[in-house]
């Protein structure tokens, strides 16, 4: 079931109400057949079926992606400017924000409070008190 709610920016931070269709992803899995294909790249959801046989990268790669979220391989083909900005025409709504995958890993420094230290001191004090020692007990000849 599609949910439409109003979105307060267009992404300028000038805060205009734009409707936004939110699919949730078991919705978007259904979408995975030569009659009704969509796909999720980044969040958002395109539907797809009647860009399929224009695809300069051929349909088999789209067949493989078809339902799923394609971000990944959508980045990794290194896509032109050009194809990104095709990806409007094909545009029907975003991902529910319960189907959102949370952040990997937690990117902040000050929140992440493990201190790690880069280097270790278990090699250099052991050797250097060796070195010392041997300077020390060293016999005049
Ligand atoms: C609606 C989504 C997509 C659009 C609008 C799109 C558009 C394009 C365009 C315009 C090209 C020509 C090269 C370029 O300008 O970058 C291309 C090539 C290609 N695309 Fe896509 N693409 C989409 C999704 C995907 C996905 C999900 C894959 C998955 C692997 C994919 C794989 C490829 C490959 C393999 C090529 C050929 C690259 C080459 O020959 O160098 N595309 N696509």
């Amino acid at each position: 079931m599609a949910t439409v709610e109003a979105s307060s920016s267009d992404g300028k931070g000038q805060g205009v109400e734009t409707p936004v269709t939110y699919y949730r992803l078991e919705e978007v899995a259904k979408r995975n057949t030569l009659k009704e294909m969509w796909l999720v790249i980044h969040g958002r959801i395109y539907d797809i079926t009647r860009f399929l046989n224009e695809h300069p990268g051929g349909e088999e790669v789209l067949l493989e992606q078809a339902g799923a979220d394609a971000s990944e391989s959508f980045e990794d083909v290194g896509h032109s400017s050009d194809a990104r900005e095709m990806l409007k025409q094909y545009y029907i709504g975003d991902v529910h924000p319960n189907d959102l995958k949370p952040e990997s890993g937690n990117k902040d420094p000050l929140k992440n409070n493990t201190c790690k230290r880069r280097y270790s001191l278990r090699f250099p004090v052991p050797f250097l008190l060796h070195v010392g020692k041997q300077i020390l007990l060293r016999r005049p000849c």
